[in-house]
């Protein structure tokens, strides 16, 4: 949750030194602090020796993060305010959980009498990340797949929209990144679901990150009006950030002054200025996100741009981000361009370098595990032609659609050999869950015949690739695991197993 509209961004009471390590909160024992928001601060935590034995539970050895948000002392609309945000978070993390999501695993009320300034906190425990996009910014970000990234933002997005939800707060702070590179947008304290075409919320949000539209939205009683296209938005600043080295497509020395800025483009007394640091391809899908109106910028949904980047890694036959094209070429939108790499007054301090930079090493050689560019670019086959294709996994348990607790009884299978009868001796280790996207590269009409729980049989396969590591490059998903039916080619009839 962010800064109160009209005042810069608030970095709230210093509470870094609120638990210390070892300390015991519920089920978990803080290791250390991760950092602090306006209304919240984040620790690191590993599970207590109980909870790893328990029986009969998934494995849970591995960190988590929890999110500390206290309530004390506060008045009692900013608590009310607290918890709203804590409601929007589960809300989400309950209904609408995916790989690009962080993952929300529980949330509680923290008792600590002998902690009163964290008694009675709202505790949220969330998968953990290895950081953020704006460390990794601050760090340069330069060697990271910076194309990559966007993706990964996209498809949150897109699963986010089509689940009927607005973000509301998209930042490079809220965008977290996994130890294997992959993206998992974060912070849902301001993330509304639609009824109709709009959202409400509270009249928050990053100054930074507002469309024209929000500095003259008025308040209503159920907060102010939001709509999916103030999300992309705010990704055509983050595309311009992430390529310009941190800076903001709107000069200004502090987020007021840049405000001003997005409201004399937004009302058409200044053109849209962008760094010529940021490659022509990334420019125009960053200017299309910047459309100064909402009817202009409709038609640019996130699945939409995740189209054309998909399309462009087609196109590239899978090559690497060329960033040395960002010094090339100039652009109709972006007359009066700053120099080259050029921070602008936009530009941030940096922060969290260390920690940063061992990202970006991450990230320069990771493979996230399900982003469709690593399919485009790894095909063994060559076969493919470049044309993979995501296809979000559908578990016909209905018990299971809502949970984001990876629980192993709601895992599913991917079959070795689509030839052979989908049974146990016949399925690889890597397990995946309702919600997941794979990469699929290409389809298999007449495997073997499958019937889901709901009667449902279909002899057509889709080819997945699995991340670095597995024991086997790629598997077979059903197709009546998958709602999605993506126009893939055909795949050579894989050579029998035995
Ligand atoms: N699940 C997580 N894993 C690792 N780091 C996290 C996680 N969630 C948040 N963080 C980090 O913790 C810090 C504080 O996050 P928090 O969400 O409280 O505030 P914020 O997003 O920085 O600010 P705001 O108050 O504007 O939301 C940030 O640096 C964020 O990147």
């Amino acid at each position: 949750m962010t800064a109160p509209r009209g005042q810069d961004d608030a970095t709230g009471p210093d509470r870094t030194d609120l638990l210390p390590p070892g300390h015991r909160v519920g089920d978990w024992v803080v290791t250390e602090l991760i950092g602090a928001g306006g209304w919240s601060t984040v620790y690191a935590a590993r599970p207590a020796e109980e909870r790893r034995d328990r029986p009969g539970r998934a494995p849970d050895s591995d960190e988590v993060a929890l999110k500390v948000m206290p309530t004390a002392g506060l008045a009692p609309r900013q608590a009310r305010r607290i918890v709203e945000s804590a409601r929007r978070e589960v809300e989400l993390g309950r209904r609408a959980g995916h790989p690009r999501l962080i993952g929300l695993r529980e949330s509680f009320v923290l008792s600590a009498p002998e902690l009163p300034a964290v008694d009675g906190a709202i505790v949220l425990v969330m998968e953990r990340a290895a950081g953020s996009l704006r460390e990794l910014l601050d760090a340069g970000a330069s060697g990271a797949d910076r194309g990559r990234l966007i993706a990964g933002i996209c498809e949150g997005l897109a699963h986010l929209h089509r689940s009927g939800w607005v973000h509301a707060d998209l930042k490079p702070e809220n965008v977290l990144l996994g130890r294997d590179g992959s993206v998992k947008l974060s912070d849902f304290g301001l993330a509304t679901e639609l009824t109709g075409t709009h959202g409400y919320v509270p009249p928050m949000g990053t100054l930074d990150y507002l469309p024209p539209e929000r500095w003259r939205a008025p308040l209503g009683e159920l907060g102010v009006q939001v709509r999916p296209s103030a999300d992309i938005w705010a990704l055509g600043v983050v595309i311009h950030e992430v390529f310009a080295g941190g800076a903001s497509p709107f000069p200004g020395a502090t987020p007021v002054a840049r405000g001003a800025a997005v409201q004399e483009y937004g009302e058409g007394r200044a053109p849209l200025r962008m760094d010529h640091a940021v490659p022509p391809f990334w420019r125009a899908l960053a200017a299309d996100c910047l459309a100064p109106t909402h009817a202009a910028r409709a038609p640019h949904t996130a699945e939409s741009l995740l189209a054309r980047i998909a399309a462009r890694e087609s196109a590239q036959g899978g090559t690497r981000e060329d960033t040395s094209e960002s010094t090339r070429e100039t652009e109709p939108h972006d007359a009066g361009t700053r120099g080259p790499g050029a921070h602008g007054a936009g530009a941030r301090p940096a922060r969290g370098r260390a920690r940063a930079v061992v990202l970006a090493a991450a990230l320069c050689g990771a493979a996230g595990t399900t982003l469709w560019a690593d399919a485009v670019r790894e095909d063994p086959s060559g076969r493919a032609g470049g044309r993979a294709r995501t296809v979000e996994v559908f578990n016909a348990e209905r018990g299971c659609q809502d949970r984001v607790d990876r629980d192993p009884q709601c895992s599913l299978g991917l079959a070795i050999d689509p030839l052979r009868p989908y049974a146990a001796g016949n399925v690889v280790p890597t397990r995946v869950w309702h919600g997941d996207v794979l990469t699929a590269d290409c389809r298999l009409p007449d495997g073997q015949p499958v019937i889901d729980e709901e009667d449902l049989q279909s002899t057509l396969w889709f080819r997945v690739r699995l991340p670095h590591g597995s024991p086997y490059p790629a598997a077979w998903l059903p197709a009546v695991r998958t709602k999605d039916r993506p126009p893939l080619p055909g795949c050579p009839r894989p050579p029998a197993v035995r």
